[in-house]
């Protein structure tokens, strides 16, 4: 078997529930645990046996993802890593259709799929591994959440003896089920006839792009939910492997926090040798703690658990840090506290300063705001902003170069 790998990358509009840090870097590439976001994709997509080739697809400028392919291709030298650029966005599987001639050189037999937004063990051999037991098109990851979430997802009904989905019905307004899809697939490649058939029901409205290839109208994009999943299960050709292990949507900047926990047990637990320890002398460690070498940290500060320390951060005597996301060059000073926060790049927070959050609940992820106010979340602050001493910023999302001279509580700060 010889499969290859997309990852959706999406686009710069896409990121706006993201802001205030997508400001300054595409959310793909947000650190959690230490790398960029889709680093976690590739790092699982790596362990597949056979595959060789990962084409990021998305609609941001090609510049954007160039110094992260470089450092991918030094990580990884047995893997080609290509990003292809749609010239807008062509919807969840118009890129797909777009760019097939690419996905299908070199023959491969089959292709994942993996959104770019979301965070789990990637549990993708199990997956092959079920698909190929089946006479399915497609197998999609699934995972069950609270009932009164479901309805953000593409919900799946399944025949429990043959996981054979019976249903799809993308985010429905009435409950239909509590397993949903977690945004992993992995396609046969003649899943490119059914994409073929699906373009032809849309005649009316195709039209051919500046590269002579068929695509939808604009507003009218080719969407892998609707006209792919659905219709592939309803002629039963639709298959789901469940996974029990943690599964997650990066939507909000939020969100990256408890990601960053998860994938830092992770880490704990399969390679505890990358994560800090407390040693004689050095600061009080507790949990999953991730700190760039480049960091410089007081002996007498106590770090976690689930914190990410980003390169050349300095952390002061007596500060208490946990939850929370410190990004590059940022400046804390003595007896700081720092809890369910993300403390954007190159900012300073002062002497006795706090800067704390709620954690956000787990899958309903996607609201910043409630009747106008901010919903209790984690606490962001944005690229460059200073913190002066003896201030609490309880609950609040602050904008990039802001200066906060007095202490505030569930504002957006901008
Ligand atoms: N290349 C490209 N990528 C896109 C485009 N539109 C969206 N994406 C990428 O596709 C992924 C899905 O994005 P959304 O369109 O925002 O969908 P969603 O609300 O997250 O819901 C989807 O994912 C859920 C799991 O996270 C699913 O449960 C749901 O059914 C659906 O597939 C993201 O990684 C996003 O960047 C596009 O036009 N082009």
């Amino acid at each position: 078997m010889h499969p290859k790998a997309i990852i959706l990358v999406g686009g710069p509009s896409r990121g706006t529930r993201f802001r205030p840090l997508s400001l300054n870097v595409p959310k793909p590439l947000f650190p959690v645990a230490g790398k960029p976001i889709i680093s976690h994709h590739i790092a699982a997509l790596s362990k597949v046996e056979g595959l060789k080739e990962i084409l990021l697809i998305g609609f941001f400028e090609d510049s954007v993802f160039s110094s992260f392919l470089q450092d991918a291709a030094r990580e990884y030298p047995n893997l080609h890593i290509r990003y292809l650029r749609e010239y807008q966005s062509l919807g969840t599987a118009g890129g797909m259709y777009h760019f097939r001639d690419e996905i299908l050189r070199g023959n491969p037999d089959q292709v994942f799929v993996l959104h770019a937004d979301v965070a789990c063990t990637f549990p993708l051999n199990a997956m092959k591994k079920a698909h190929e037991g089946h006479r399915g098109l497609c197998t999609i990851l699934g995972t069950k959440v609270p009932r009164d979430s479901a309805n953000n997802f593409g919900c799946l009904v399944a025949k429990p003896d043959t996981n054979e989905v019976l249903h799809y019905v993308e985010k429905p307004e009435t409950f239909v089920s509590n397993l949903i899809s977690c945004g992993v697939y992995l396609f046969d490649c003649a899943i490119f006839d059914e994409i073929r058939k699906s373009l032809e029901n849309k005649k009316g409205n195709v039209e051919t792009d500046i590269y002579g290839k068929e695509v939808f109208q604009d507003g009218n994009k080719l969407r892998l939910e609707q006209d792919l999943l659905r219709p592939l299960a309803q002629s039963r050709k639709l298959f789901v492997y469940e996974t029990k292990d943690f599964w997650r949507q990066i939507k909000t900047a939020g969100s990256a926090v408890p990601v960053n926990g998860l994938y830092l047990e992770q880490v704990l637990h399969a390679h505890p040798e990358k994560l800090a320890k407390s040693t004689p002398g050095g600061p009080d460690i507790v949990g999953a703690v991730y700190i760039h070498p480049t960091a410089r940290i007081d002996p007498n500060a106590k770090l976690g658990p689930n914190v990410s320390i980003g390169p050349n951060v300095v952390v002061g005597k007596g500060t208490r840090i946990r939850d929370s996301i410190i990004l590059d060059n940022v400046d804390i000073k003595q007896n700081a506290c720092i809890l369910h926060a993300i403390i954007g790049w190159d900012s300073k927070v002062g002497c006795w300063s706090r800067v704390e959050g709620t954690p956000p609940s787990a899958h309903n992820s996607t609201a910043v705001t409630k009747n106008g106010l901010k919903i209790q979340s984690v606490t962001i602050l944005g690229k460059e902003v200073s913190v002066k001493d003896e201030t609490i910023i309880r609950n609040c999302i602050v904008l990039p170069h802001k200066e906060l001279k007095a202490s505030c509580e569930n504002e957006i700060v901008m």
